[in-house]
């Protein structure tokens, strides 16, 4: 993609770790006490994982085969039981960046969420090793959806983008449920199942918190950053995170899958000119305003992406709303822009 690879880096900071306790925050009082029973749940979760943790060296009980990946905290390396064979993804977090609380977090998220089909299913084995804590989930050989798009062009079959984008709106939606906002959305945490690229799951938990956590952007925003973490907050100790900031995100992944490019930077008007024509579109929502990246898009996938890219959360459409646009075609065949209808007319 010709925009940056997004920033490595935590790109908030928690205000605490008690949620919205200071105030409702622009919750509703069902969000709030959603949050708050996940909170519950998973420091049930965390405190029984804590007793079961098995206490080895990893090449005591696997054999490594070969790295998977490598993000900013953990190392995943395909892994066979030595006893059994079988093939596993093993996570190792180094305790030099990485407390027992941030690992049983991750490990428990991932444990309560990888039930459904489009979440990386995860074992529920921890290890505490004498340097470093580590779990296991299912191998998922196909590499992570970044190498899938191609620069200027997206996902080379706009099948695939339709069903990439259903299958991960699927996995949001059920993340939602659990009272729990994803907050990492972005092709390097979406892993693929197949060469044609038509089953993707999505992995990594490490940043997923309960809805209405107060939240604040520290480091530069990325284009999956949402606008209202750009701005400033209700709060002074942050905003109180909605699965609106994960719709969001969606709608900047579906644009990359379709185009091949970032729709803009960040999301600040007076910073970036793509966001502020992207802006300006919606405001005349006159064809001649069609950005250039936007060019290529049909009118089912500017409607999805107008409701998902919407810049008051309120008012942003949800995760869910991907249904509503499948069958239609997303991008027009090469060459074909004119005569589009207008996204909102
Ligand atoms: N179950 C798996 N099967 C195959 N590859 C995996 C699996 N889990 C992770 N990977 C690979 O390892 C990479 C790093 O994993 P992961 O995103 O969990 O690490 P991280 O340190 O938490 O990353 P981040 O920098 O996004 O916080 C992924 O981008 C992916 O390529």
């Amino acid at each position: 993609m010709p925009g940056k690879r997004p920033e490595a880096g935590h790109e908030e900071a928690e205000a605490g770790e008690d949620g919205a306790e200071e105030g409702l925050g622009g919750l509703t009082l069902e969000e709030l006490q959603q949050g708050q029973e996940a909170a519950l749940a998973l420091e049930d979760m965390m405190a029984l994982s804590a007793q079961t943790l098995v206490h080895s060296e990893v090449d005591q009980l696997y054999q490594e085969v070969r790295p998977l990946g490598q993000g900013r905290f953990g190392r995943v390396l395909l892994v066979t039981h030595r006893q059994k064979g079988t093939a596993l993804a093993l996570k190792r977090l180094p305790k030099m960046s990485t407390s027992l609380r941030g690992f049983l977090y991750e490990f428990c998220v991932g444990l309560s969420l990888g039930t459904h089909p489009a979440i990386v299913t995860a074992y529920g084995i921890g290890i505490e090793s004498a340097d470093s804590y580590s779990f296991l989930t299912e191998p998922v050989l196909h590499g992570d959806l970044i190498s899938f798009i191609q620069p200027k062009v997206g996902l080379l079959q706009p099948a695939s983008a339709q069903c990439c984008a259903v299958q991960l709106a699927s996995a949001l939606e059920h993340i939602h449920g659990q009272g729990l906002v994803y907050r990492d959305l972005k092709p390097e945490n979406v892993l693929v199942c197949d060469a044609a690229c038509r089953r993707v799951k999505l992995a990594d938990f490490g940043h997923t918190r309960p809805r209405g956590t107060l939240l604040r952007l520290t480091g530069a925003p990325i284009p999956y950053t949402a606008p209202e973490l750009c701005a400033p907050t209700p709060l002074p100790e942050g905003l109180p995170i909605q699965p609106s900031l994960d719709a969001w995100a969606l709608g900047v992944l579906v644009f990359c899958l379709l185009t091949g490019y970032f729709p803009w930077d960040q999301p600040l008007a007076e910073a970036d000119p793509f966001y502020e024509d992207f802006l300006a579109w919606r405001a005349s929502g006159q064809p001649q305003d069609r950005p250039q990246p936007w060019f290529g898009l049909a009118p089912a996938a500017d409607a999805l992406l107008w409701g998902l890219l919407d810049p008051h959360p309120r008012k942003r459409s949800p995760v869910g709303s991907v249904e509503a646009y499948l069958g239609q075609p997303w991008r027009w065949p090469e060459g074909k822009t004119e005569g589009l209808e207008e996204a909102g007319n």
